[in-house]
């Protein structure tokens, strides 16, 4: 079984590292990358075989599309006199629908959507699947079967799509503007850089697993910090004030909508 991943760029690399690291072994992956210096990277990082996408996509019996939403049309053009009834095609791409990418394909090709993000890179991914018109659970099965190594994952019905972009694709990068801004503020109250750094990373590290581990709401959690007229209180009352909880909702539906604009075709 060969799986071809075409743009091994950030997801794409997280991708492969996954895969290979579940044990399939690096002569059943193929990558095809247009920038000459990203293949040469991959084949001395990884050993993989780098072929155009015409090349992939016939040796391939699945074919991961991890280019940017606007290259995916362009590469399922170059791609699909190559593409054959029973292969599997996953989308990793924000926005674009697996109707946009069957309508590309010849019938009988099967069509997985799936919505990753980044800290697949370190096993702890977190990945929404849907399936295509021509999909079944096996296709589902296999979609997640690649994703193992890379995190979790959890099925969604595809108009929950731009949602779920919204919260865990772009998730992550919350969550970073948070560490900066809370670095930041220690530095303005006098730590170093490094020591902020230290302090606000494991803060972040030791409140996920806290979160994972209890499976208590955060809610429950928050509260157990917040002592009563205490120093928690206090900050917590200004990051009321500033708006944060409508900001999220604000921030989520913009993202959401943006999502539902890539899926339109809309340019950069
Ligand atoms: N970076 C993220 O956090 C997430 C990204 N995604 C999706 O993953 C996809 C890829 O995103 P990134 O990896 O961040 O982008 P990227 O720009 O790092 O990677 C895309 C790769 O595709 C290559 N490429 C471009 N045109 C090509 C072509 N015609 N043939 C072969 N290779 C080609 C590029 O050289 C690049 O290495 C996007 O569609 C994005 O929506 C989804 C969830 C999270
Ligand atoms: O920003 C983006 O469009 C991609 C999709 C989710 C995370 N990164």
């Amino acid at each position: 079984m060969t799986v071809a991943i075409l743009g091994v760029g950030v997801m794409g690399e997280a991708l492969l590292a996954g895969i290979l690291q579940g044990g399939r072994p690096v002569s059943e992956v193929l990558a095809a990358e247009k920038r000459p210096e990203r293949a040469a990277e991959l084949t001395e990082r990884y050993g993989i075989e780098v072929v155009d996408n015409a090349e992939a996509v016939k040796r391939a019996d699945t074919v991961l599309l991890v280019v940017k939403p606007y290259d995916v049309g362009p590469v399922l053009d170059e791609v699909a006199a190559s593409a054959r009834p029973g292969q599997l095609f996953v989308s990793l791409a924000a926005g674009i629908t697996t109707s946009f990418v069957e309508a590309r394909l010849p019938g009988g090709v099967a069509v997985v959507r799936v919505m990753p993000n980044t800290p697949a890179l370190v096993g702890e991914g977190m990945a929404a699947i849907s399936p295509g018109s021509f999909s079944g659970d096996e296709h589902l099965a296999e979609a997640e079967d690649l994703l193992r190594s890379t995190g979790r994952s959890v099925r969604v019905p595809e108009k929950q799509q731009d949602a779920v972009t919204a919260v865990s694709g772009s998730g992550p990068a919350y969550v970073f503007m948070v560490a900066e801004a809370m670095i930041e503020a220690g530095v303005h109250l006098g730590l170093t850089r490094v020591t902020a750094t230290e302090l606000v990373v494991q803060t972040l590290t030791g409140s996920a697993a806290l979160l994972r581990e209890t499976g208590e709401h955060p809610t429950v959690l928050r509260e157990r910090v917040t002592s009563p007229g205490g120093t928690t209180a206090a900050a917590l009352r200004k990051l009321e004030e500033g708006g944060l909880r409508a900001d999220f909702l604000v921030a989520l539906e913009a993202a959401r909508d943006r999502s539902r604009a890539l899926s339109s075709g809309e340019p950069v």
